[in-house]
């Protein structure tokens, strides 16, 4: 038999010898990642690109005439195993290696391209039927080329002209590096929409990817044990969202606490996976998973909370740093890939980035989730079109560092919003000082807001860090900046231009590096023109102004929020009636919300414990009952209209007039029900409410006795 092989071409032997038969083929995924791809290149040596066309026409020299002094090719074993051969050629020289014959290639033993991965290692060459099955590009024909000569002119090489086999891998890895970055943009949207095609479904299994709709179960969800959420939980990330830490060894875990502590999050540790994927990981920032773990492997770990939360940050760390399973890992859809002993010099950056990523994509679901009705902001409570127009200019500005300035009345809310953009932006792990400049007299604000030395004047004691230093990498908010003396504005210009501060007392300059955000209820630009305000200093604050809506232009917000004050009160138990509900509505709310915030409170207070009747509101938002209906006599229409001024027949009566006599008549006859009077004269309840408010009208004949039973209660 070994004579009637073909024997090998007998060449000079080099000291390195490429093995050409194939591109290495990253596994059984269909669009391989860039780091495979890279394996696969990168496994032969470097040289001159002439040294490696020539030897690409070599055979490749097996095992055995291979001088002990040459590196043993990293892949040599599985490109022999997978080298396409005939059978004949096949067995010739393996019965030259005194191996046994391979089996030849037919239907029942050609096996699917992962299985002859794992039986090669994870390494392996593709075979012709494999490289058309996995839809390699044209351009891979640089490697067929190598073969034969006819092969290159039918497929690569003649028509690209000749191309060094380098050249056509860097253009066929740059391809492919293309294809694999948009099946997984592909697979990242369907992610967070939840829907993905047939097609891709079966794409993302095939490749043992995480099925992230779950219409179809995945391989990697199999496991009883491990929790699985049904829908994607949409949640505010912020500092409280725990850093997850899965490593068995206590020191380690230790060590990792110390520095995501530092960095500024909350930490969650557990020694085992399965401990890990019980919990709900929805509200999580991020994982740091070490792969080596006691009970699972970390890739399952890491297949199971992709496949749980594609948006789930996992960083990966290991001790010994493999290339494949760095591919491996990046593949199934890990963050990041961390050396364990420099984790920690770059763990910091890295939670950066990934918190960053997963307030994006919570942002993100959100307004997917609400049906596109725009972003939330915040702890705001409010879906109204004005606070979805200002969470849209709010989100515009979370990732810079412009001085935003917030106008609005007073109580509006101007304060929760800084600490939106606060809590969502950039600096959210640094400090959020607030200073009331209207509460602190002009010397006391100066030493406030800049800080002051010891001695510097009398009564101080100590050096004292000013709010600007207070809330270096964080955020100083500035309520009531139109209170300011001119000469704070001075100082508070120089250092927003030049970004140092000097205390009060100190000749020395300290460099600050804070985010501005200003409030004020005043009219800024009003006061630039009345010389109240400096002008470089008003357009240095108001790089970005964003206007919160009083409360009266967002009607529909009021009674959300009256749920959310009830519950903050404790009173999440109490019903209110429609008198109530109404009141609420049609009141012009002078205060904002911390008006309605009080009534609330007051109500919550004052009520019977089981509902708040309108005797529970102060007397303000009970106008509407107090002038008594006049009494109507009869149905009959018209009736109720002569309680208003008479005009001759032939004279124009003013609409207002006309108004009031209609409404009149519709409330005498449905009874005094002003929701049958809306319905019949066109008008919505809250409308007609305002209008009786606007005419004085009391909508129940039963008002006068009831207000006056009500205005007799005491009230807390
Ligand atoms: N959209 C909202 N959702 C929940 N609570 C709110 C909302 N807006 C305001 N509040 C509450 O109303 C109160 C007043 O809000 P805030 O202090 O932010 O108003 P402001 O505009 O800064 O007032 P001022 O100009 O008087 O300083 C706070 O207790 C705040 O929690």
């Amino acid at each position: 038999m070994a004579s009637t092989a073909p024997r090998p071409m007998r060449v000079p032997a080099p000291r390195w010898t490429v093995t050409p038969w194939r591109m290495v083929h990253p596994g059984p995924i269909s669009t391989p990642s860039p780091m495979t791809m890279l394996k696969g290149c990168g496994s032969r040596r470097p040289g001159p690109m002439s040294s490696v066309h020539t030897s690409m026409w070599k055979p490749r020299r097996s095992t055995v005439d291979r001088p002990s002094d040459v590196p043993r090719p990293l892949r040599s074993a599985a490109a022999v195993r997978s080298r396409p051969t005939t059978h004949k050629e096949g067995s010739a020289n393996a019965e030259a290696l005194g191996k046994r014959a391979p089996r030849a290639r037919t239907a029942s033993t050609t096996r699917p391209p992962s299985e002859r991965r794992k039986r090669s290692g994870s390494r392996h060459a593709c075979t012709d039927s494999e490289s058309k099955g996995m839809g390699c590009l044209p351009l891979q024909c640089g490697n067929h080329c190598s073969r034969a000569p006819g092969i290159a002119m039918r497929g690569g090489l003649g028509a690209l002209g000749c191309l060094g086999l380098r050249c056509l891998k860097l253009r066929c890895l740059r391809l492919r590096m293309l294809r694999y970055f948009r099946h997984k943009k592909r697979q990242e949207l369907a992610c967070a929409g939840g829907a993905l095609t047939g097609t891709e479904n079966r794409a993302s299994q095939r490749a043992g990817m995480a099925c992230a709709n779950r219409r179809v179960g995945c391989a990697a969800c199999a496991s009883p044990r491990i929790r699985r959420p049904a829908t994607v939980n949409v949640v505010d990330f912020n500092r409280q969202s725990p850093v997850v830490i899965i490593d068995r060894d206590d020191l380690a875990r230790r060590s990792l606490r110390a520095c995501v502590e530092a960095a500024g999050y909350a930490v969650r540790e557990y020694a085992m996976g399965c401990g890990a994927l019980e919990e709900d990981s929805a509200e999580w920032m991020a994982v740091c998973l070490e792969l080596d773990l006691d009970d699972m492997a970390g890739m399952d770990v890491l297949r199971h909370l992709r496949a749980r939360d594609a948006t789930l940050p996992v960083i990966v760390l290991t001790r010994n740093l493999l290339l494949d399973t760095a591919v491996e890992a990046t593949r199934l859809g890990a963050f990041a890939f961390l050396d364990k002993s420099v984790a920690a010099a770059r763990l910091e950056l890295t939670l950066q980035n990934a918190s960053k990523a997963r307030r994006m994509r919570g942002l993100a679901l959100r307004r997917a989730k609400e049906g596109g009705e725009g972003p939330f902001i915040g702890g705001l409570v409010g879906r109204s079109a004005p606070m979805r127009a200002l969470a849209r200019q709010l989100e515009r500005i979370l990732q810079s560092d412009v001085p935003v300035c917030i106008l609005g009345e007073t109580g509006t809310g101007k304060e929760l919003v800084a600490h939106a953009v606060h809590e969502q932006g950039m600096r959210a792990r640094g400090p959020f000082v607030a200073v009331n400049c209207a509460a602190f007299s002009e010397s006391l604000l100066e030493s406030e807001l800049f800080g002051h030395e010891r001695g510097a004047f009398t009564g101080a004691l100590s050096t004292h860090r000013g709010c600007f230093e207070q809330a270096q990498g964080g955020t100083l908010f500035l309520d009531e900046v139109g209170e300011m003396s001119p000469a704070v504005q001075v100082r508070l210009l120089r250092i927003l231009q030049e970004r140092v501060l000097r205390r009060v007392g100190s000749t020395t300059e300290v460099r600050v590096d804070v985010r501005i955000i200003a409030a004020t209820h005043r009219d800024l630009m009003a006061d630039v023109k009345a010389g109240r305000f400096r002008e470089d200093l008003y357009y240095r604050l108001t790089v970005y102004p964003v206007q919160v809506p009083p409360l009266r232009e967002r009607t529909s917000d009021i009674l959300p929020l009256v749920d959310h004050f009830l519950e903050k009160f404790g009173g999440s138990a109490l019903s209110l009636n429609d008198e109530v509900r109404e009141a609420l509505l049609c009141h012009r709310w002078p205060g904002n919300v911390r008006e309605l915030q009080n009534v609330v409170q007051r109500a919550v207070l004052s009520c019977d414990g089981t509902h708040i009747e309108l005797a529970d509101l102060p007397p303000e938002l009970r106008v509407l009952v107090l002038p008594p209906i006049p009494a109507a006599p009869a149905h009959t229409p018209g009736s109720a209209v002569s309680a208003g001024p008479s005009f001759p027949p032939d004279a124009v009566v003013p609409l207002r007039e006309l108004e009031r006599r209609e409404i009149l008549k519709a409330l005498t006859v449905t009874k005094g029900s002003v929701t049958q009077a809306a319905k019949l004269l066109g008008l919505g309840r809250a409308t007609l409410y305002r209008r009786l408010a606007e005419l004085r009208i009391s909508p129940e004949p039963g008002a006068e006795e009831r207000l006056s039973r009500v205005s007799s209660r005491p009230h807390s």
